[in-house]
């Protein structure tokens, strides 16, 4: 029997004889104490977050990892780059072939740190100084400041998920194209103990300290209810916020935003913010609801919406509905208008950080080539990890469904090498079981009977509820081995076993999140907005997916689709984040909590796989806390 290297020498897990979980973890281990948190399982980079620098980023690395072999250098994300940019160039005789890169791993693990480390390496590699290039580099700030927040898990969170198209010719960048996901609108209305706003927010009352933003209104940021846990991080750190800001000031010029863009977007988050102080009283006598501070917050929400203070305040408490040929009037109670104003500001919000991402998208398009010439892509996808949480909604759904999807691609790919390695070998191949999630996948993407179908066709029926939602699901599924419905008749639970652990999910909301439709009318009094912008991001668009009023369901089904079909088209290489300890600020390895990481990214199985290739079952254990 060989005996084993030393620990913590090998770069490549791959290459040893023996290799199961302890193995993996001892050798992991080791490293992440010599600062070595780059460690290669075959074509998989694992990256263990330091959370502390340790000095590999630099001129020294950048060099030494441009255009060399893999096997020359230790392992390093800067190598990940270098070996999409040589596949995408046609190194070595090779036929040049589109990349993606796939990150992964659970929040705060260092998933959007390893993507701009890698976008910078491939800059370097494309020579990095044409303006596209730098426009390129600019918009991480500019898109965190939108999109990122401090959650308990990581101080800079990314709240929506991203893939970053990055377009070559003759092995130069010529432009960028990005895609979002599900950006957490939510957190816009208000935020868990201890969680924050997305960042602009707080940037915004720093701006206004320096002066140099247009007058916002902005009193004290302790006096906005959709600042739910105050502002305590902003006065501890407002010198950080202010240098933030004008970061972000910078990068919008870099890329190309107008001031009046830029003017109009902080505008607009102030006035959100002064709808969320607008607060409601019922008049008992004859059941109207009116805005209870009128005189104060709404007028200064509607002037910095360039909207009419009244027509705001009547959208926002009533409704006209017809009857008979007549127009009606009907009054919200005091909650539906709360509800009301709640919807507009998330509605402004996610409409805002499309238009923000459609306006990076046209800045960055690349130009159209001539009939002989073609773009080469490297696409580098950033995408929220696996979510159970004590209460899983319609969002821990989507997010579960996608990382579903891409333990799919992820099987089908090391199971196709494996299989070609197989083939070569004369072993044969069929005799292999594996974690198949296929039967899953299709429990929630089948037509018609799937469980977005199903959601998507209650929601069509005005007297469906979260209830008849799970009696149809119960109906459909109670036979299915990835299904579990509840032990109350009436629950408003089920439960789903991923290939992460189990998952109950409470349907309460998830008809009104999946139609995500505004109230009457708030629509037509954002159109009629003086401001060109507000008007805009409120004026129908004749797509498709307006004339078939497509669900927010359906648009991620079929945005997780043209995504998977992109990801087949290019060869992929995986990189598997992971969080050395629970506590965000803690660099502390904890075996246990890696493993548990390892386990539900799939990675021991499909390691097994690879080392042994015996068959497995699903880890259908219970969901290790995290
Ligand atoms: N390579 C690295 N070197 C040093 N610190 C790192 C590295 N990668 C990540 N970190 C630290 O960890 C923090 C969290 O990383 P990051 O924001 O990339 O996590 P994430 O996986 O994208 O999380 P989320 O899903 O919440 O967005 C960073 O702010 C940084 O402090």
């Amino acid at each position: 029997m060989e005996e084993r290297p030393q620990i913590g020498c090998v770069e490549d897990l791959a290459t040893l004889t023996k290799l199961d979980e302890q193995i993996l973890l001892e050798e992991l281990q080791e490293r992440y104490n010599r600062d070595l948190i780059y460690t290669y399982v075959g074509d998989i980079l694992i990256a263990v977050n330091p959370f502390k620098d340790i000095g590999i980023y630099g001129k020294k690395e950048t060099e030494k990892y441009k255009n060399a072999k893999k096997s020359s250098n230790p392992p390093h994300i800067f190598a990940v780059s270098d070996m999409a940019f040589q596949s995408i160039s046609g190194y070595g005789g090779l036929l040049p072939k589109d990349q993606c890169i796939l990150i992964s791993g659970e929040s705060g693990a260092g998933k959007t740190e390893s993507t701009k480390l890698i976008i910078k390496q491939l800059i370097e590699l494309s020579h990095g100084n044409s303006q596209i290039e730098q426009q390129i580099l600019q918009v991480n700030p500019l898109l965190e400041a939108f999109g990122n927040a401090q959650t308990l898990m990581n101080d800079n969170s990314s709240r929506f998920g991203k893939y970053i198209q990055l377009r070559f010719l003759d092995g130069q960048v010529k432009g960028a194209k990005i895609s979002e996901y599900l950006l957490e609108k939510s957190r816009v209305v208000g935020q868990h103990e201890k969680e924050e706003n997305f960042h602009i927010f707080y940037y915004l009352f720093a701006g206004q300290r320096e002066n140099t933003t247009t007058n916002l209104h902005l009193k004290d940021p302790n006096k906005f209810r959709y600042l739910t846990n105050g502002a305590e991080h902003f006065n501890s750190d407002l010198p950080h916020l202010a240098k933030e800001y004008r970061e972000l000031l910078n990068s919008m010029d870099l890329v190309g935003f107008t001031d009046s863009e830029q003017e109009t977007l902080f505008t607009m988050i102030a006035g959100i913010l002064h709808l969320g102080n607008i607060k409601f009283e019922t008049n008992e006598e004859n059941d109207e609801t009116l805005v209870s501070n009128p005189g104060d917050d709404l007028q200064t929400a509607a002037s910095l919406l360039n909207i009419d203070a009244d027509e705001l305040q009547s959208c926002l408490t009533s409704m006209i509905a017809v009857a008979g040929g007549e127009y009606m009037k009907i009054n919200y109670s005091k909650s539906k208008a709360a509800d009301c104003r709640d919807a507009l500001s998330k509605a402004i919000y996610g409409r805002l950080f499309g238009w923000i991402v459609n306006k990076i998208n046209q800045l960055l398009a690349p130009e159209q080539l001539s009939y002989r010439q073609e773009y080469r892509e490297i696409g580098i996808l950033d995408i929220f990890g696996f979510e159970h949480f004590e209460k899983n909604s319609f969002e821990q759904a989507c997010i579960n469904l996608a990382n579903e999807q891409l333990q799919f691609f992820f099987n089908q790919h090391i199971f196709k090498m494996e299989q070609e390695e197989y083939m070569k070998e004369g072993i044969d191949w069929t005799e292999i079981e594996f974690v198949d999630n296929k039967p899953l996948l299709d429990m929630f993407l089948i037509k018609p009977v799937g469980i977005i179908s199903l959601l998507d066709e209650e929601c069509q029926f005005p007297k469906a509820t979260n209830k008849t939602f799970v009696e149809k699901l119960n109906q459909n599924f109670h036979k299915h081995p990835n299904f579990q419905k509840s032990h109350q008749s009436t629950s408003p639970l089920f439960t789903i076993h991923h290939y992460a652990g189990k998952v109950t999910y409470d349907t309460n909301q998830w008809l009104e999140k999946n139609r995500d439709t505004l109230p009457e009318g708030i629509s037509d009094i954002m159109k009629s907005s003086k401001n060109k912008l507000i008007k805009t991001l409120f004026q129908v668009k004749v797509s498709q997916d307006a004339k078939r009023k497509a669900t927010v369901g359906t648009k991620f089904k079929r945005s997780l689709h043209m995504l998977m079909e992109k990801m087949t088209r290019s060869s992929p290489i995986f990189v598997r984040c992971l969080k050395p300890n629970h506590n965000k600020r803690a660099g502390e390895f904890n075996n246990a909590y890696i493993q548990a990481q390892l386990l539900y990214t799939g990675m021991l199985e499909t390691t097994k796989i690879r080392r042994e290739g015996f068959a497995i079952r699903p880890p259908f254990s219970e969901f290790v806390e995290r």
